[in-house]
């Protein structure tokens, strides 16, 4: 997901269209109730468009959900001075101790790796290739950047990139830029007043650009003004090295942001599993307590969860009250869905459908009909009269719930009829009820 702008799917793996790979990881990503705190709306601009062509509004995006954490403790370093570190080797040498557990891989291994997580050279030769591509790509003007063939792709990246951060990012937050390049989120970082930045590149180019970037004195004609978050450089290789270790004393951040980059760290399970120990370890657990919600719910775990993870060899029984104003309040229980999946395969039922409330309101309200039986059912007012729609909490709420369908394998027995008209009744009346079991 983790987070919208997310990394390609593996089913259009080869569609150029989607190489671009944007994601982010948050606070509230982390800690197992992700599933349950993600929030984000659809656009209203989509639904604004409907075929009718009056206007069908929804609540703007869904407030966040936690208590806001108190603005992390702030080293006084305005003046960004680059910090260059010696990769160290890989899992042998030095295992992980995140909260993802030891890295042990689960995929076969290519025949012709090592499949001892040891970096071969040929990796380290590809990182610095890449370090080298990135560190030779000199700044442009404006004029330059302006004239690109794909300023308009450029543009778009840096509009997504832009509304990530702005969705997920909370005044005072402590971020940790994987990848920064040459700083060319530093602005967005700014606008959202962010209270810490840590940015961490291989090409040394880049990030002395991004220090440069920083201390504003790239900036001459703009003459910005200075930056009002203090911040540290990081020269190195982010998917090798440990950075547990190298920012223990910076640790922990809200906020983890890889853009376009994520992808560097795929050319073995080894960097791979080091990039996500090194995210998993460095962030904050998103949930500050137990419990969350809104105005019309909440959501509240045992104490036995407040490690905030759900073992994969125990999935049944993950409690958690629920209360849902003027509908619900008993307990509930978390249905791990790839397992729940799983399951449902073991008695012929497949999955041929699944959607998240959210996806499902932005999916089907492209088409007339199912818009037309939506302004009939009122939930988003009737986009004429009734200007009523869900709250943003009401919104949030519906994040909660996903739609399914399974479908049973086999053929099915023509031999069998439908009819089963004779069998029930016109009027039920009390004593037709049939009780089963005790
Ligand atoms: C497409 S640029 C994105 C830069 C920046 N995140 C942005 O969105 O503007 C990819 C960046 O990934 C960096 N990178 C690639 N492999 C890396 C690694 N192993 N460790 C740290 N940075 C890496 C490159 O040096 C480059 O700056």
């Amino acid at each position: 997901m983790a987070v919208a702008g997310g990394i390609m799917d593996v089913s259009t793996w080869f569609d150029l269209r989607r190489k671009g790979v944007a994601c982010a990881w948050v606070s509230l990503e982390h800690g197992g109730m992700s599933k349950l705190t993600e929030g984000g709306s659809p656009s209203s601009t989509a639904l604004g468009q409907a075929s009718s062509g009056r206007r069908l509004d929804l609540p703007p995006r869904a407030p966040k959900l936690l208590p806001t954490s108190p603005p992390p403790q702030s080293p006084p370093v305005l003046e960004c001075k680059v910090k260059y570190f010696t990769m160290k080797r890989g899992y042998s040498e030095s295992p992980a101790t995140s909260s993802l557990g030891p890295p042990q891989s689960k995929f076969k291994h290519n025949p012709e790796g090592d499949g001892q997580f040891l970096e071969d050279e040929s990796t380290k030769i590809f990182a610095r290739k890449v370090a080298e591509h990135y560190s030779a790509r000199t700044n442009q003007t404006l004029e330059q950047r302006e004239a690109s063939v794909i300023i308009h792709l450029k543009k778009l990246n840096n509009w997504i990139k832009s509304v990530l951060i702005q969705l997920y990012t909370r005044r005072g937050d402590a971020v940790l830029d994987l990848a920064c390049g040459k700083g060319g989120d530093l602005i967005k970082w700014d606008k959202a007043k962010v209270g810490y930045y840590v940015g961490i590149d291989i090409a040394e180019g880049s990030i002395e650009d991004c220090r440069t970037r920083y201390n504003g004195d790239a900036d001459h004609h703009q003459r910005r003004k200075k930056f009002s978050f203090p911040a540290r450089l990081i020269c190195g290789d982010c998917y090798e090295a440990r950075l547990d270790e190298v920012l223990a004393d910076d640790a922990p951040f809200d906020i983890c942001s890889c853009q376009f980059a994520l992808h560097y760290s795929w050319s073995t399970e080894a960097r791979a599993r080091r990039a996500l120990a090194n995210i998993s370890a460095l962030l904050r657990p998103g949930a500050d307590g137990l419990a969350f919600g809104n105005s019309i719910y909440w959501i509240r775990f045992d104490e036995e969860f407040s490690e905030k993870k759900f073992s994969s060899s125990s999935p049944f029984g993950i409690k958690y009250k629920f209360h849902l104003e003027d509908a619900v309040d008993c307990p509930e229980w978390i249905v791990p869905f790839h397992l729940f999946k799983a399951l449902a395969e073991e008695y012929d039922l497949e999955l041929v459908f699944v959607k998240n409330s959210h996806e499902f309101v932005h999916e089907y309200m492209k088409k007339p009909e199912y818009i037309e039986l939506m302004r009939r059912l009122g939930a988003l007012g009737d986009g004429n009269q009734d200007p009523t729609t869900l709250s943003p909490d009401e919104w949030e709420v519906a994040y909660l719930y996903l739609a399914f369908v399974l479908r049973k394998r086999g053929q099915p027995d023509r031999t069998q009829g439908n009819g089963k008209r004779d069998r029930g009744q016109m009027h039920i009346s009390k004593e037709d009820i049939m009780a089963v079991g005790s």
